[in-house]
């Protein structure tokens, strides 16, 4: 996931789409972009690292206007490290258009060989934002021969787009001199929403904490498919753009992913952790006697409701028996397993005297490639305790996602190919206990019931657009492999050391 926001005003949005970005911040560490536009010109200024690292007080007045956009960036595609790469992404045809993506684009390769060799679009990275941003102009010039451009032709194009790209995404683009486009894609998967502040004067952002944190009134999600238009007279315009829209939310946003104070698709993350929380304390009671328990300890930062939760349906008590450093980022969202693994022991430090001879219950929200309770198992050991049981709040995390979280292949995950007993050990724990995917599902899914279902493939297998082929797999994997091994070592580490700012 990466997170975006655009915004348009009747004053500077500089700031504003700064103040977004840093409540986005927990979605993308790796590199932050801002483009502002005045009158038909573009203002630009992205790099790698987050965003009070790439924008100084010189870069800020650098970016005048009443309308922009921001994203923050973790990399599906492509990788950390290119600069080009960091979004916004800018195309000067058809009018000048900018776009930040929020997702990933299963079939971007072969998108990529088409632009050049059909549309003559040349692609020079290695993003499928990029390629979104070039399909997007190339429907928009075919609509736009007839001008004045109106909000029906450009929600013509959407649904023309919609037609050509496969997989997730979540989009907001700027075209010069007409106004702001947002969009999403038809089965719902990333995250996207809108408030208003003034009449005329408003937001859209991946989450509602940009919304509510910059002063803007939450107004809704964008529905599965469907295109907002906000014109340069602050008039906004929308349509369902696809003919068989359907809601499937990715489950990852709410074990995970988003903020505990956003509410997506109508689903408090809050609660939703809060729920996944009680189902797992069934999960418990049923694998061993709560009296085995002295302690619940949730693993920092994101397991800490369904942690409170669990200990509070088992009866035992809840105890912060990890400090972490704020000043070290997400370690999941870091490229590179050397940086991740090294981060854990940055970010987390036992307290002695919550540990010492007691039967711990080590609570996090997910276990992914295992780097986080491997080592932290371990570091409750140290601090003394008698017995470390761990309990995930999520399912085991056994396939690929393709559809905006980067884990590609499924070797690097730990419970693939794994069994719960296998998986133990390699943790090194006393007991694991693990959330089942239909809990989840039922739990998480009675808070909204106009869902269709979840996007929930890591969990099930089970891939919601139904069209990514094994041959997609495997290029997304050997795209993937080859970006990130790229750069190991010296430079990873100091991306995991600059990370830090709080979202
Ligand atoms: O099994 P792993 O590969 O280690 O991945 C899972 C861990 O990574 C995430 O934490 P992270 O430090 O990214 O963020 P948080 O502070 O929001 O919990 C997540 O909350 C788990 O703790
Ligand atoms: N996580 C995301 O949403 C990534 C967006 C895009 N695929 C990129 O790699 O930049
Ligand atoms: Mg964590």
């Amino acid at each position: 996931m990466c997170g975006i926001a655009g915004v348009i005003s009747r004053s500077p949005v500089n700031q504003l789409i700064y103040d977004a970005l840093l409540l986005l911040q927990h979605r993308g560490q790796d590199a932050a972009g801002i483009v502002t536009m005045q009158g038909n010109k573009c203002f630009m200024h992205k790099a790698r690292g987050m965003v009070r690292d790439v924008f100084r007080t010189r870069n800020m007045r650098a970016l005048p206007g009443t309308i922009g956009l921001g994203q923050v960036r973790y990399p599906t595609a492509g990788n950390a490290y290119s600069e080009e790469e960091a979004q916004p992404f800018y195309v000067n045809a058809p009018f000048g258009m900018v776009l930040v993506h929020n997702g990933n684009l299963t079939n971007a390769q072969a998108l990529k060989k088409e632009l050049f060799d059909i549309d003559r679009r040349h692609i020079n990275t290695e993003s499928d934002s990029e390629v979104l941003l070039n399909v997007l102009a190339h429907e928009l010039e075919r609509v736009a021969r007839e001008l004045p451009l109106t909000p029906d032709a450009i929600f013509r194009a959407v649904g023309a787009v919609q037609k050509r790209i496969k997989g997730s995404y979540a989009v907001i683009a700027l075209i010069a001199g007409h106004g702001l486009l947002a969009f999403r894609d038809p089965f719902g998967i990333r995250p996207l929403c809108f408030g208003v502040a003034e009449e005329g004067e408003y937001m859209v952002a991946s989450e509602s904490v940009a919304l509510e944190g910059t002063s803007h009134k939450f107004l809704r999600d964008v529905a599965p498919g469907e295109a907002l238009f906000v014109d340069m007279a602050g008039k906004l315009h929308t349509q369902q753009c696809n003919d068989n829209p359907t809601l499937n939310p990715c489950m990852f946003e709410f074990v995970y992913l988003a903020r505990p104070d956003s509410v997506m698709d109508g689903i408090s993350v809050y609660q939703a952790r809060l729920n996944m929380g009680e189902t797992l304390a069934q999960r418990v009671i049923s694998a061993m006697p709560p009296s085995e328990i002295d302690v619940v300890i949730p693993i920092p930062e994101s397991s800490r409701p369904s942690a409170m939760q669990l200990a509070h349906r088992i009866g035992k008590p809840y105890r912060e028996g990890f400090v972490k450093n704020r000043y070290v980022g997400r370690t999941f969202i870091m490229p590179g397993q050397g940086a991740r693994k090294k981060s854990v022991r940055q970010k987390l430090n036992a307290i002695g005297l919550e540990f010492k001879g007691r039967n711990v219950l080590l609570v996090d929200d997910s276990i992914v490639r295992g780097t986080t309770s491997k080592e932290i198992v371990q570091m409750a050991r140290e601090a003394g305790a008698k017995k470390v049981y761990l309990a995930s709040a999520a399912p085991p995390v056994r396939y690929p996602n393709v559809y905006g979280i980067d884990m590609p292949t499924s070797e690097e995950l730990i419970a693939h190919n794994r069994s719960v007993e296998e998986i133990r050990e390699y943790i090194g724990a006393d007991a694991l206990i693990y959330q089942d995917v239909d809990g989840m599902k039922r739990v998480v899914g009675a808070l909204q019931p106009a869902l269709d279902g979840f996007e929930a493939s890591c969990f099930d297998g089970s891939y919601i657009t139904g069209d990514v082929s094994a041959e997609d797999f495997a290029t997304m994997k050997e795209q993937r492999k080859s970006q990130g091994e790229e750069e190991d070592g010296p430079a990873r580490t100091r991306l995991a050391l600059q990370s830090g700012a709080e979202a």
